[in-house]
């Protein structure tokens, strides 16, 4: 246990939606009487308007997000604040949960407010894409405020995490104190953390299930059954390896059966946004915006992001024929290939030949 002589160290929740929120209930509730973290935690809220109401001013009072987690209380030493610089000044960990297309603008905005030797931890399932290829979101914010950052991804859909239902969730931490520090803060005893240090595997698996969960959710518009599922979960598994083993160094085979691999597949696929999705898409031609803002209203869909962005990075490396699964997912999302061919790019999956 890491105890402290030394002064407590705050913490601010950078990203406050879905996921954010049901993070803010755990952290909430852990700091409270203890005695490595300060028992104040600020949470960065894009501030909006709800009915009438600004969204901090109602999570301040009624102490719930009424727009991205209806009925779950956050605890009262969790303060939304909307701006971000003024959440972050003085903590020593910081949490990141938002969207991925919002972190660089976000951390844009926080450079020369966060303490030197602060910590980061991404929540965020996403990757960006740079001349050179994939960049990880936690190499972005590392990069961005010039500190370190650990990921933490898992099996977990926030709406059943908050109802304090038993999962897992892996840590990824290249420094093992960190690590160890951060299982303090997270785990509960429905929370359960596991802390490895193959930390990039843990974030490439995050975002690259959002894709395989779409292609879940067209199999099951397409009126197809669980063999067929359970078929795109393997193959989607198959390319989600290949693919850490060519992007991402160092990456070991067993951290794919850490929650981050396999179980958050399995979870993503069969309760995931991403998977419902993928089943809008079979069952309507609107556009993946329409279908986002008409089926989230105001969540974000990362699956559609994520697939492009593979998607541009295998073009430039002329690899396109050896990921059939996502880039069939990203032709779909795109309108440029009908639901129905899905089924065609398993059948002809190189895993069969
Ligand atoms: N929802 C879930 O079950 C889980 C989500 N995640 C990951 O966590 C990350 C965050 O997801 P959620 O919390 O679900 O978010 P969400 O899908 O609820 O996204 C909406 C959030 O984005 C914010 N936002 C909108 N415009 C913004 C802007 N311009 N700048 C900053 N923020 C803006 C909204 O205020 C809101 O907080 C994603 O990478 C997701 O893949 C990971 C595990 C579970
Ligand atoms: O990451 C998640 C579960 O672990 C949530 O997945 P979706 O974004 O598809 O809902």
């Amino acid at each position: 246990m890491l105890k402290g002589n030394m002064a407590k160290k705050s913490v601010c929740i950078v990203g406050s939606g879905n996921w954010g929120s049901a993070i803010a209930k755990i952290l909430g509730k852990n700091v409270q009487g203890s005695d490595i973290f300060e028992e104040k935690i600020l949470m960065y809220m894009y501030e909006e308007n709800v009915n009438g109401r600004k969204l901090t001013e109602i999570v301040n009072t009624e102490h719930e997000n009424v727009k991205y987690l209806p009925g779950v209380k956050i605890p009262e030493n969790v303060v939304a604040v909307p701006e971000v610089c003024e959440a972050c000044t003085g903590a020593d960990i910081l949490v990141f949960v938002l969207p991925h297309q919002f972190v660089r603008t976000t951390c844009q905005k926080m450079v020369g407010s966060i303490k030197k030797n602060a910590i980061a931890i991404s929540l965020i399932k996403g990757f960006a894409i740079t001349d050179s290829g994939i960049q990880l979101i936690s190499s972005i914010i590392s990069e961005i405020l010039g500190i370190e950052c650990a990921v933490m991804m898992g099996a977990n859909l926030a709406v059943e995490v908050a109802s304090e239902q038993f999962c897992e969730s892996t840590i990824g931490s290249k420094n093992e104190v960190t690590g160890r520090l951060l299982k303090q803060l997270f785990q509960t005893p429905y929370f359960r953390c596991t802390v490895v240090e193959d930390a990039n595997t843990v974030e490439s698996c995050g975002a690259l299930k959002n894709v395989v969960g779409i292609g879940a959710g067209i199999v099951d518009g397409l009126g197809y059954g669980d063999n067929t599922k359970a078929a795109v979960i393997r193959l989607g598994l198959m390319e989600m390896i290949k693919f850490c083993e060519i992007f991402t160094t160092g990456s070991k085979t067993e951290t794919f059966f850490e929650s981050c691999g396999v179980a958050d597949l399995v979870a993503t696929c069969h309760g995931g946004r991403n998977r419902m999705l993928g089943e809008a898409v079979v069952k309507s031609d609107k556009t993946i915006r329409e279908l986002e803002k008409e089926i989230l209203r105001g969540q974000s869909f990362q699956g559609p992001l994520v697939a492009k962005e593979i998607y541009e990075i295998l073009e430039k490396k002329n690899m396109l024929q050896r990921f059939p699964l996502f880039v069939t997912v990203h032709k779909i999302c795109k309108r440029e290939l009908e639901p129905s061919n899905f089924i065609d790019c398993l059948r002809e999956h190189p895993e069969h030949m």
